[in-house]
């Protein structure tokens, strides 16, 4: 058995999507919950140490407690596990802005739906504490405020469109609140629009069309030959032959070039990110930014705004353009350093602009930007087609209902995706891993603050087959949730404990053990801190305990150094003993005359007749007085009572 690792040392980012997912993943996740009307009940735990309730949001459904009392747990009966979101009878869904009539259909079957435009900032945060979820299009700004006003109630954001520029993440994170988009259908509507505005542009459509309409209401009684006919000042530029740079060459990029390359245009592209075979089969070239700035005639914008693209074109890179270049903007106005775009238009360096987006919207009255003779507008129109608009609809209402049913949205933005059958697969293992977390914390004596946590994972499989960020997220549930208010799910998970100063490292050790299960065992130490079961302090320091599936079952199979056999279900006792017979008598005893019943004993030790200890599983909690009576036995040196 080779011990061989990939560790990471601390907390990954959990802002990933995998490569793995896919629409068909996407419709069985979609299709594979339709657990209809659950009704919630609040979960109490207790322990001997403390009593903790679970925060007011954190319900679970029957069905699930059923499925955790099972061997089987299939993935629709685990998902509130995963607690992305607490379900409630009939949720509230507040939309924003205006959304087909198809995805409010979809909607108004699952919830209580709302639809409210223009609302004022106020006005919004008066009104979210009152909802799970919320549908905003590019209009809408999904600030802090609204995450704190609608305190916990707001389970998930969906944003009708691509862009997330106007929901504040970080404060979505921090709140739990999962944000889900509708990435796929407007795609082909931009890039329509963004041809659209490249063709107008270059035959001055826009500027054609409104002189002659102004001229007809200036000259309604003059005779028809003094009327404007402008045929030479609005002669155009021909599209054919010319380069043109598709600025960020994703979903809608790929879709601009690909009908450019229709038009007889030399298209090349610039992304950092996209793969150059993509490329190659739309017939794109790839270059850098400095390369696309200094060969194209016509430049479109097709990159998200962030603050590495924020104001990306501004003076220094307007200059290192050709003169007279063209360019089109249907991405983000906020790309665009809009006064220095101006400059650039006066000084001929940019000859045409039009533009679709604007980083205040609408723009001002007395904007220069649109007042410039040479730019075009429209009123971010990208993604309004008829079209475009009944399937975005749809693509957010499945996703937020989805979320609000506790799925995992496989267009989540701030959670990790996971594909359905990776889901299903690690089903049983997710369970374990909260159980883990939930002993390993009661096994810190009060006072010690954990800052340092390990997670080792052994498995047959290679590191890249074994996606362990829902372990890891149900890990630090168990560890956190008990001994805070905090309410932890898999979108929140990682910022909670880097807020809480807990250190998160992983490991996989590779296991010589079958490929066919995914996890071999998973082991949690928790360093520098003390115990209050000294037995579970492993030769290193640290409490280590571990577990693997047996059957579809969790089972605590390692404390310390000593090796046990305890399924996870019900409560726990832990004792170590002088290893000398009689002890599980005495112990069974004892429990039995306090009418608690035992369903499993299992002892371990390190050798024999000399320390052992008993893990023995209880269906009741025990009161006091057995615990204390455990105490007196005299081979007994120590014990803890753990609830999972
Ligand atoms: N005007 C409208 O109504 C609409 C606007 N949009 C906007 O269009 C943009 C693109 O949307 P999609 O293609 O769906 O998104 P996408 O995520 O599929 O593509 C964006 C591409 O930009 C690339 N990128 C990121 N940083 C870059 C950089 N610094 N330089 C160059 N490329 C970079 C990414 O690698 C990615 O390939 C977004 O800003 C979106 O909000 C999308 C739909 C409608
Ligand atoms: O999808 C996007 O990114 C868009 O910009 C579309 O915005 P809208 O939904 O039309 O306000």
């Amino acid at each position: 058995m080779a011990a061989s690792s990939s560790s990471s040392s601390s907390i990954k980012p959990i802002f990933t999507t995998r490569s793995k997912s896919s629409n068909s993943s996407k419709s069985s996740l979609l299709s594979f919950l339709h657990n209809t009307n659950p009704k919630p009940i609040s979960l109490k735990f207790s322990s001997h140490n403390s009593n903790y309730t679970t925060p007011p949001s954190f319900t679970i459904r029957n069905s699930l407690q059923t499925a955790l009392e099972t061997s089987e747990l299939p993935v629709s009966k685990f998902q509130d596990d995963l607690n992305l979101q607490a379900v409630t009878p009939k949720p509230t869904i507040l939309v924003s802005e205006k959304l087909g009539e198809a995805g409010l259909a979809i909607l108004r079957s699952f919830g209580n739906v709302e639809c409210l435009y223009d609302l004022s900032p106020e006005a919004l945060c008066e009104k979210i504490s009152q909802c799970d979820a919320l549908i905003v299009r590019s209009g809408t700004k999904v600030t802090r405020s609204v995450f704190e006003a609608a305190n916990g109630k707001l389970k998930v954001v969906g944003r009708a469109g691509v862009g997330i520029d106007n929901v504040d993440l970080q404060a979505a994170t921090e709140f739990g609140c999962l944000v889900v988009n509708a990435p796929i259908a407007n795609t082909v509507a931009a890039a329509e629009h963004g041809i659209a505005l490249l063709a107008s542009m270059a035959r001055n459509v826009s500027q054609a069309d409104a002189s002659i309409k102004a001229d007809l209401v200036k000259c309604m009684p003059r005779t028809a030959t003094d009327r404007k006919w402008l045929r030479s000042k609005y002669v155009g530029v021909s599209l054919v032959g010319k380069t043109l740079a598709v600025m960020g060459f994703g979903k809608v990029g790929s879709e601009v070039a690909r009908r450019a390359k229709g038009l007889g245009m030399n298209v090349i592209a610039h992304d950092p990110y996209a793969p150059a075979d993509k490329a190659r089969a739309v017939g794109v070239e790839l270059v850098s930014f400095d390369q696309a700035l200094a060969t194209a005639d016509f430049i479109s914008l097709h990159m998200p705004l962030n603050p590495t693209t924020s104001k990306i074109f501004n003076d220094e890179t307007f200059a290192k353009m050709k003169k007279g270049v063209r360019i089109v903007n249907v991405a983000r106005g906020g790309v665009i350093d809009e006064e220095a775009l101006v400059r650039a238009l006066d000084s001929g360096v940019v000859a045409q602009a039009a533009l679709d987006v604007f980083t205040e919207e609408p723009p001002a009255k007395d904007s220069k930007l649109v007042q410039h003779e040479n730019v075009t507008v429209t009123p971010h129109l990208g993604a309004s087609t008829k079209e475009a608009q009944e399937g975005v609809a749809i693509e957010i209402a499945e996703a937020v209902v989805g979320a609000l049913r506790g799925e995992l949205s496989a267009t989540a933005i701030n959670a990790p995706m996971v594909p359905s059958e990776v889901l299903s697969e690690l089903a049983p293992y997710v369970v374990l891993a909260k159980k883990l977390g939930r002993l390993a914390v009661q096994l810190v004596s009060g006072g010690s603050g954990i800052k340092s946590v390990k997670l080792i994972y052994r498995s047959a499989r290679d590191p890249d087959d074994l996606d362990t960020r829902i372990l890891r997220a149900m890990i630090t549930k168990g560890i956190i949730e008990p001994i805070s208010a905090s309410f932890i799910n898999l979108v929140n998970a990682d910022f909670t404990a880097k807020q809480k100063g807990l250190r998160i490292s992983e490991e996989r050790v590779v296991a010589d053990s079958s490929p066919e299960f995914p996890i071999d065992s998973i082991q949690v130490q928790l360093s520098n801190v003390d115990s209050k079961f000294a037995a579970a302090v492993s030769e290193n320091g640290e409490i280590s305990i571990e577990g693997k599936v047996k059957f579809g079952i969790p089972h605590l199979t390692r404390v310390g150094s000593f090796g046990v056999d305890a399924s996870l279900e019900g409560n726990l006792i832990l004792c170590r003993q002088v290893d000398q017979p009689g002890m599980i008598g005495k112990v069974g005893n004892i429990l039995g005359e306090h009418n608690v019943n035992v369903n499993f004993m299992s002892v371990g030790r390190t050798f024999r007749r000399n320390h052992g200890i008993m893990a023995i599983g209880v269906d009741e909690e025990p009161n006091q007085d057995s615990l204390k009576e455990i105490g007196k036995v005299p081979a007994i040196e120590e014990f803890v009572f753990l609830k999972l």
